[in-house]
């Protein structure tokens, strides 16, 4: 998707001169003249980037105020400010309030553009990085030799390329949300936002503001709503079966239309959006019980895809083991083990009822636990206890609790030890660094190394 950049000028020649200039660029631009038509064709579409002068004479908000407007609705939003010559103290009173850079007038159309480029290549950095912690470490394909993933791999490929919807199934853990992922990294949309919204964990009442955002009385943006954050991207709907009823209408007249009101708000907003939904539920049996729309379905599932669970797919139970120990012990530093012929086997049969998800955690808790005792293969004895294993000689912690008995929970406050030590060696010390990251405060993380006695 091109960029689409918000040029702000009261001047119209400097307005015009630097849309001009970033049209000759290849990005799309629009212009305002004022803070008012500033602020609306921000509501009208959000978008990838504001040039903002600081001045704005005869507009009710001055650049400052627009900024604060944007930085409370949209922090995420860059802004480049435009000040007058000898201004240093206005621009940097605006990089306090969260502008991303200032340029002075008069400028050089390379300094423009390189500072343009940056602030845009900052804030896909920035999503990027929220992405990928999003994921935490999550794996960036889907692994697996067996023919149900080879098969389900060839699926997304060839979706991918389509803009087509995508009703996902699987059981809960088998992977959906990544092959939601995959779909949108294989696509043309892939440089744009993937957004997750999953119904299962908002209330009904908050469920359409997290959806379609907030305008309050005076047609002010509130909030940006999912739909909106994923313009030019993909809106992943996870567990969609729990959708409400009144909701669910409004996502169909998005479908048809591809456009929606905010909460509170009136005006029309355009997006361009692909949806992938996805379900644990028998979808099917909600309709025949009335609670969910099956023109909604239809509209939703145009193209079906199945992920297996896990019991299907046992012969990928040691691929994906090695996979992410390796995925975790990177992250954390904490060194790979062998594991044991004994302990594959019974992570091979066993029945995995949360799938690959289960089976990740269960690898977290093996490799902190077992970290005691360097290069020990891990046995089967290591194993907990609902994964089937016999628990004879379990290893003790300090405190003469058996080591499989640790909640993972408590396991991970183990690893996070770990976890921070080594990204605070990675980053030579530097505790901002290793604070931005973890996606952490600096503060905070002051704070977290105390706990843990760390500093
Ligand atoms: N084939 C796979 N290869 C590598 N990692 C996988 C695979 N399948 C799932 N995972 C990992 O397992 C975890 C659970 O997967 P995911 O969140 O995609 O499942 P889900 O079906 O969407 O779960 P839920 O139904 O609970 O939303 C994630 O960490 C994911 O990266």
């Amino acid at each position: 998707m091109a960029y689409d950049i918000l040029v702000v000028d009261d001047e119209t020649d400097i307005r015009e001169l630097i849309a001009g200039i970033l049209d000759d660029e290849g990005y799309g631009t629009r212009t305002a003249r004022d803070s008012d038509s500033a602020i609306a064709a921000i509501k009208d579409r959000r978008p990838s980037l504001v040039v903002l002068d600081i001045w704005l004479q005869g507009s009710r908000l001055d650049g400052l105020g627009v900024l604060d407007v944007i930085k409370q609705t949209d922090p995420d939003l860059p802004v480049v400010i435009i000040s007058g010559h000898g201004n240093i103290e206005t621009a940097v009173s605006a990089i306090k309030r969260g502008a991303y850079d200032y340029i002075e007038k008069p400028f050089k159309t390379d300094r423009l553009i390189h500072i343009v480029d940056r602030a845009l290549e900052a804030s896909s950095l920035k999503r990027e990085v929220r992405e990928l912690r999003q994921r935490s470490g999550e794996a960036t394909g889907i692994i697996g030799d067996s023919s149900a993933a080879n098969q389900l791999r060839q699926t997304i490929q060839k979706v991918a390329g389509t803009n087509s919807r995508i009703m996902i199934t699987g059981p809960s853990g088998s992977g959906k949300e990544l092959t939601a992922r995959m779909i949108h990294d294989l696509s043309p949309r892939a440089k744009s936002p993937f957004v997750v919204l999953n119904a299962a964990t908002i209330t009904p009442e908050r469920m359409e503001e997290e959806l379609f955002g907030i305008e309050d009385g005076s047609g002010s943006l509130r909030k940006v709503g999912a739909m909106e954050e994923a313009h030019g991207g993909t809106l992943y709907l996870d567990e969609v079966g729990d959708m409400p009823a009144e909701t669910q209408s409004k996502i169909l007249r998005v479908l048809v239309d591809q456009s929606f009101t905010r909460v509170g708000g009136a005006t029309k907003v355009q997006v361009d959006i692909r949806i992938l939904s996805s379900t644990a539920k028998n979808l099917e049996e909600h309709i025949s019980a009335g609670l969910f729309r099956q023109d909604l379905y239809h509209r939703l599932g145009v193209v079906p895809l199945r992920v297996p669970g896990l019991a299907e797919r046992r012969e990928d139970v040691p691929v994906l083991v090695a996979h992410f120990m390796e995925q975790i012990s990177t992250a954390s530093g904490i060194p790979l083990r062998p594991i044991g012929d004994d302990a594959m086997a019974v992570l091979q049969t066993h029945d995995w009822p949360g799938n690959v998800r289960q089976l990740k955690n269960n690898v977290e808790r093996l490799l902190i636990l077992a970290r005691g005792e360097p290069d020990s293969v891990i046995t089967a004895d290591l194993l907990p206890a609902e994964v089937g294993a016999t628990l004879p000689n379990l290893p003790t912690t300090g405190g003469g609790e058996h080591l499989m008995s640790v909640p993972l929970r408590e396991a991970r406050e183990i690893f996070e030890r770990d976890y921070l030590q080594a990204q605070i060696k990675r980053f030579d010390g530097n505790i901002s660094r290793t604070a931005e990251f973890v996606g952490m405060e600096r503060s905070a993380l002051h704070r977290k190394l105390k706990t843990l006695g760390l500093s």
